[in-house]
């Protein structure tokens, strides 16, 4: 690991005809680390910034508003509150989230002005770049180019991918909190939208033993930048991979002492169709 990320970098620059290539560099990232980033991978740092302003308002609408859609966990839509506890910590994470799908409701253009449109159009941007990542991956485990993401068809009424924005509040002397605690990603692949200067994601990864949840291992910060997605492979990556492919743990933290400023992060989690029987190469 060297410079300032822990991770690589992985360019999506003229996809087709560096298929190969970047097959390469994607399999290798995601056999050690479980994560990387992808540049050039056709979000404009505007598109980013849109969707970024469009959380903000949204959550700094009234929590009655906000909580005309609650959290549902069966239609993974709606607003939750400082209600998600980690296995790994058994405290909840310090954070407000708004999970989204495609059919689900969303906030008028009344409360947030252009959401829907915009977040629908970014959500299939982030559907694309999802697309050349598992087709790479799908190839790199001896599979057709599509066998991954035959399972992902978004628009199938099974499919569980979801959106979720965040916002982790501002907060002082931190210590014994998380904003997110240890854990691995339950889903197929993420990808993880930061802002310059929003820091506070840190990664375990490429570990050659663990204990659970990662506790007392060494875990790296990711520096947040506007830009680059930051992509890791979730559990239900590494079991169709028969554990070649990691899933790694992650969390984010606030400063043990001072003040910390808010953060917001945008998470696109394939998730992929529940009616979908998936097996490794291994057929395990
Ligand atoms: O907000 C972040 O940077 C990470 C969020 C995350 O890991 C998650 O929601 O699964
Ligand atoms: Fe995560």
């Amino acid at each position: 690991m060297s410079g300032s990320s822990p991770v690589p970098a992985v360019s999506l620059k003229d996809f087709d005809t560096r298929k190969d290539e970047i097959t390469r560099q994607l399999v290798k990232a995601a056999e050690t680390a479980g994560f990387f980033t992808l540049i050039d991978h056709g979000i404009t740092i505007d598109e980013i910034n849109s969707q970024f302003a469009l959380s903000e308002a949204y959550f700094a609408l009234p929590h009655e508003v906000k909580g005309r859609i609650p959290h549902d966990i069966k239609t993974n839509n709606g607003w939750e509150y400082k209600s998600q506890i980690r296995q790994s910590t058994g405290t909840a994470d310090q954070k407000e989230s708004f999970w989204i799908q495609r059919n689900s409701e969303w906030p008028t253009d009344e409360e947030v002005p252009n959401f829907r449109d915009t977040t629908k159009n970014f959500m299939g941007k982030c559907e694309q770049i999802s697309k050349k990542v598992l087709a790479c991956l799908s190839i790199a485990l001896g599979f057709s180019e599509d066998h991954l993401n035959k399972s992902m068809d978004v628009e199938a009424p099974d499919n569980l991918t979801q959106m979720r924005l965040i916002h982790y509040m501002a907060s002082e002397n931190a210590a014994g909190t998380w904003r997110a605690g240890n854990h691995t990603d339950i889903g197929c692949l993420t990808l993880l939208f930061q802002r310059d200067g929003e820091d506070g994601l840190e990664i375990c990864p490429g570990r050659e033993s663990h204990n659970d949840h990662a506790i007392g291992d060494t875990f790296h910060p990711l520096p947040a930048q506007t830009g680059p997605i930051v992509v890791n492979i979730g559990d239900m990556l590494m079991a169709w991979s028969d554990d070649r492919l990691k899933a790694n743990f992650h969390r984010v933290r606030a400063k043990d002492v001072g003040k910390s400023a808010d953060r917001y992060s945008i998470a696109y989690f394939n998730t992929g169709r529940k009616n979908i029987i998936m097996q490794g190469p291994l057929k395990k």
